[in-house]
């Protein structure tokens, strides 16, 4: 295989969930580079098969939060697409760690951007450096320019936004050699698509409930979601365009968006489920807020007490209550006007490539479970 002259991207988080999207998304859509650096913690081997006679796919293990593993994965390079971060607001990783990888690990990609000359960032910020607050505070269609009551408390979007502001920060600040770094930073809302963890727990939740599920939060709280493939299109959008208007892009922020309707949560989530025979019981939530509340508290409180034995994390605590109970939408076209964003998947393909892929989960518990049986079988 022979690599050719083009460009160098690094994908930091390149084998996660977005991040694995975005190098097939670059794969395919962007012929001006020759080698995509797949820089993770965990390495997911089955990309490496992506090389192709154009572009080679490397993977390189190594820890954001070491900088001499990111200064030796960015040599070389012209570009990084900052995806990889602790994603958590479960309480499953310590405050420090969160800390460490988001906030010391963005500083680091900066610091090896600065030292080994990369000249552009795109960093993958979240929709929760603004919202939704603890306070309930709506945020209804809103843009880059509206006003919100910004209050972060949780370990994840307190990083997130420390992160964003080094980003920007950044930008426009000179290198060795006199050269200009140019960053700028995407903000995604609730991201979904094949691959999706969180989906896959409510999916398996939902089986063993008789593939019922049950409404928690009233339909009216509108929840912003957007593809994963859009997301990752929209990165390589800007990738290209930060280089080639740096002035327009440059120290810019950007909400991810596409045509995926407005929404609760939980009705998004049907969307896919009720293709797969599941059903939403309840026109309305079948218990009352304070009860949920209760609940959400109670799981802080169990978290506590057992935190010296395992790790118990369950979806529901009053952090995540809140984000599911208050509208957090946007509606902007500042992607489209500064860098021609439009979205690849429409709303439609979007749903038929989530709901193949759930499907697809079904076949594979399905064979899993008559390999058990069979094992079963056997040893009896
Ligand atoms: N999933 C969402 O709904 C969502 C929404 C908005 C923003 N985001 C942002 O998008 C990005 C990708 O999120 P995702 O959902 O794909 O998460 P993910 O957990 O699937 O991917 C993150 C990747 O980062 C890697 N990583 C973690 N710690 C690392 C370290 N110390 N060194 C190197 N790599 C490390 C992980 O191994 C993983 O592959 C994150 O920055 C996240 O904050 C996600
Ligand atoms: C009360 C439950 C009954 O079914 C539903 C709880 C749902 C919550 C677990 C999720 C609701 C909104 C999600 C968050 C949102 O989509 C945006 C995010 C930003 C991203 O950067 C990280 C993930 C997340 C915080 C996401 C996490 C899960 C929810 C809180």
């Amino acid at each position: 295989m022979t690599a050719g002259s083009g460009q160098v991207y690094v994908v930091t988080g390149g084998c996660g969930f977005l991040g694995s999207h975005l190098v097939r998304m670059l794969l395919e859509h962007e012929k001006n580079i020759s080698e995509i650096r797949v820089f993770d913690l965990h390495l997911d081997e089955s990309l490496r098969s992506l090389s192709n006679n154009r572009v080679r796919v490397r993977l390189i293990s190594g820890d954001i939060s070491h900088l001499d593993d990111v200064r030796e994965a960015l040599h070389g390079s012209h570009l990084v697409i900052h995806t990889a971060s602790l994603v958590d607001v479960w309480g499953r990783v310590p405050a420090s760690k969160i800390n460490e990888v988001n906030v010391t690990g963005t500083e680091n990609v900066l610091q090896a951007c600065k030292e080994e000359g990369v000249q552009y960032l795109v960093y993958t910020s979240s929709m929760e450096v603004v919202g939704p607050n603890i306070h309930g505070d709506h945020f209804y269609r809103g843009n880059e320019e509206t006003e919100y009551r910004i209050y972060h408390k949780e370990p994840y979007p307190l990083s997130k936004a420390k992160a964003e502001k080094l980003v920007l920060e950044a930008n426009g600040t000179k290198m060795k050699g006199g050269k200009m770094l140019y960053t700028c930073s995407l903000r995604p809302t609730g991201i979904y698509g094949e691959g999706h963890e969180l989906m896959k727990k409510f999916h398996r939740q939902g089986l063993r409930t008789g593939r019922c599920m049950f409404r928690a939060i009233p339909p009216a709280i509108e929840h912003g979601r957007v593809y994963v493939g859009n997301v990752a299109w929209m990165h390589l959008l800007a990738a290209r365009q930060l280089q080639i208007h740096p002035s327009t892009l440059g120290g810019q922020v950007y909400f991810c968006y596409d045509s995926s309707p407005y929404k609760s949560y939980e009705d998004f989530n049907m969307e896919f489920l009720s293709a797969c025979g599941f059903k939403m019981i309840g026109s309305r939530p079948l218990v009352p807020y304070f009860l949920l509340y209760l609940l959400a508290l109670l799981n802080t409180l169990l978290q506590w007490v057992l935190h010296r034995f395992f790790i118990y994390a369950p979806i529901l605590n009053p952090y995540t209550l809140a984000v599911a109970s208050t509208t957090f939408t946007v509606q902007t076209d500042k992607a489209e006007k500064h860098f021609g964003y439009r979205p690849l998947y429409a709303w439609e393909e979007a749903k038929k490539r989530t709901i193949t892929w759930i499907k697809s989960l079904e076949v594979r518990e399905k064979d899993l479970k008559d390999v058990g049986a069979k094992g079963n079988y056997c040893c009896n």
